[in-house]
């Protein structure tokens, strides 16, 4: 098994340069799969979902070659499978991007359900919905989503979202970026890499307006060429290494961000008593004082995002005074709480709500991420706490942080790697 050690309770300083955004990525990396050419795709993460999502590419026949440790060439003009493979799609939830991909490509795909980490349901209807009413055949069976544009290619609508979601607005836009026609998508999600996305299919000849609106017109063309794109940095990592600040003290530069993704976080951070200055691409944190409590609620772009409720949850647990959470995304996001419970935490959660009662100190445990945030925010306890914890199942971790142990080694955090081969059998697999 491995694990990451850390020995908590010493002050972040220093600089940490911020990767690729995972979930630009994961969808960019599919949409490859439209262009007719090689796509340079330049600030790629090293994360194991991105692995996952180019094996994936590769086992239907696209050509992946890699350029240097952050750019990849990618070229799917010969693609003719449009079966995705079991194994590697169900362990991402990204997978789902390549029913939208191949269907607007081939007009056909056969994608497993995709797999994530477990915060509850995760359907989507809404993805299969669009689908439906540009003219596909969708049909569940044999453990595969079968979908088949009638007539060949899909045609142009305007589809509503009951609910506002990322993955079914990229989805959508890209099973319309090669059908015949103008798609309207209203009630569209408006996070940074929805415009990620719309910005590497119109640089490569797609006709997208209205990225980062909540309703986005997509005019189908009849081919995309290649061409190189530079991947936005992460937001959420960002917001994961500016919370690890609050919670630990220190001050750290955070380098490679667009400041304006951040807002919402900082937002939450300066109300707590943490300084945020912003730079060109950049904001430095800093805190040396008390954290005061605060109300947080996750809500789509440009609300406060889902993706850091267990980090922000972590500094929480450390200020003073009562804060309450509210997760307005997804139906079961606190399955780390017994793990801070470990560490002393004070958190009771009823439903959507967690109420947090700061405390003086937390102490090292033993703890087991549960899922990618989850994970994550057992790391900012961790570094916060008083002795020594031990965090397994780093898989969950692996999919969305590059590098994490190097990068907070490198402000001061005493976190290790240890590999214990004797629990080698016990350990889960991604997902
Ligand atoms: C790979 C990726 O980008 N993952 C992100 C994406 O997940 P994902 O795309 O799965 O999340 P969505 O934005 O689709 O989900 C938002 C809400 O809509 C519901 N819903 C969604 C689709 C659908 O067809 N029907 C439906 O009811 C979900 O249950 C959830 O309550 O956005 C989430 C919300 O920002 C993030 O937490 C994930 O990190
Ligand atoms: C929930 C997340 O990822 P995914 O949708 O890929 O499981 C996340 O990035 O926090």
């Amino acid at each position: 098994m491995t694990k990451y050690v850390i020995h908590g309770g010493k002050p972040l300083f220093g600089e940490i340069s911020i990767s690729g955004a995972k979930n630009a990525a994961v969808a960019i990396i599919p949409a490859t799969l439209l262009v007719d050419g090689v796509c340079r795709i330049e600030n790629i993460p090293q994360i194991s979902d991105v692995t996952l999502i180019l094996n994936i590419l590769q086992d239907l026949g696209a050509d992946v070659r890699t350029v240097n440790r952050t750019t990849v060439d990618i070229d799917c003009s010969h693609i003719h499978n449009s079966k995705v493979p079991e194994e590697l799609a169900r362990k991402i939830r990204a997978s789902y991007y390549l029913i939208g991909a191949l269907l607007s490509r081939f007009g056909s795909a056969e994608v497993p359900p995709p797999g994530g980490c477990d915060l509850g349901g995760r359907p989507i209807d809404q993805h299969i919905k669009g689908f439906v009413s540009m003219g596909a055949d969708v049909d569940v069976k044999g453990g595969y989503i079968h979908a088949k544009a009638k007539g060949g290619r899909l045609t142009g609508t305007t589809v509503y979202m009951d609910i506002v979601s990322v993955g079914a607005t990229m989805n959508i836009m890209l099973a319309a970026t090669l059908a015949e026609g103008l798609t309207v998508i209203e009630n569209a999600a408006k996070e940074p890499h929805i415009v990620d996305l719309a910005n590497f299919l119109n640089s490569m000849g797609a006709d997208i307006m209205g990225a980062g609106t909540d309703v986005i017109k997509i005019r189908g063309v009849e081919r995309l060429g290649g061409g190189m794109y530079s991947i936005i940095p992460d937001q959420i990592e960002a917001g994961t290494y500016m919370a690890a600040v609050a919670a630990a003290g220190g001050e750290v530069l955070i380098k490679n961000v667009i400041p304006k993704h951040l807002e919402c976080i900082t937002a939450k951070l300066v109300e707590m008593g943490v300084d945020v200055e912003e730079r060109d691409d950049a904001v430095l944190v800093r805190r040396t004082g008390k954290l005061t409590r605060t109300n947080v609620k996750t809500l789509p772009y440009p609300g406060f995002p889902t993706d850091m409720q267990p980090q922000i949850a972590a500094v929480l647990c450390l200020a003073q005074g009562t804060s309450v959470v509210t997760e307005g995304v997804w139906d079961n996001r606190y399955r780390y709480v017994d793990e801070f419970r470990r560490m002393g935490a004070q958190i009771q959660v009823d439903g959507k709500i967690a109420v947090i009662e700061g405390v003086e100190k937390l102490t090292g445990a033993r703890l087991r991420a549960c899922d990618l945030r989850a994970g994550a925010a057992m790391i900012i306890t961790a570094l916060a706490a008083q002795g020594t914890s031990e965090i397994s199942n780093i898989h969950h971790i692996e999919r969305g942080y590059e590098d994490i142990v190097r990068k907070l080694s490198g402000v001061g955090a005493d976190i290790r790697v240890v590999i214990t081969p004797d629990e080698e059998q016990s350990e889960a697999t991604a997902g």
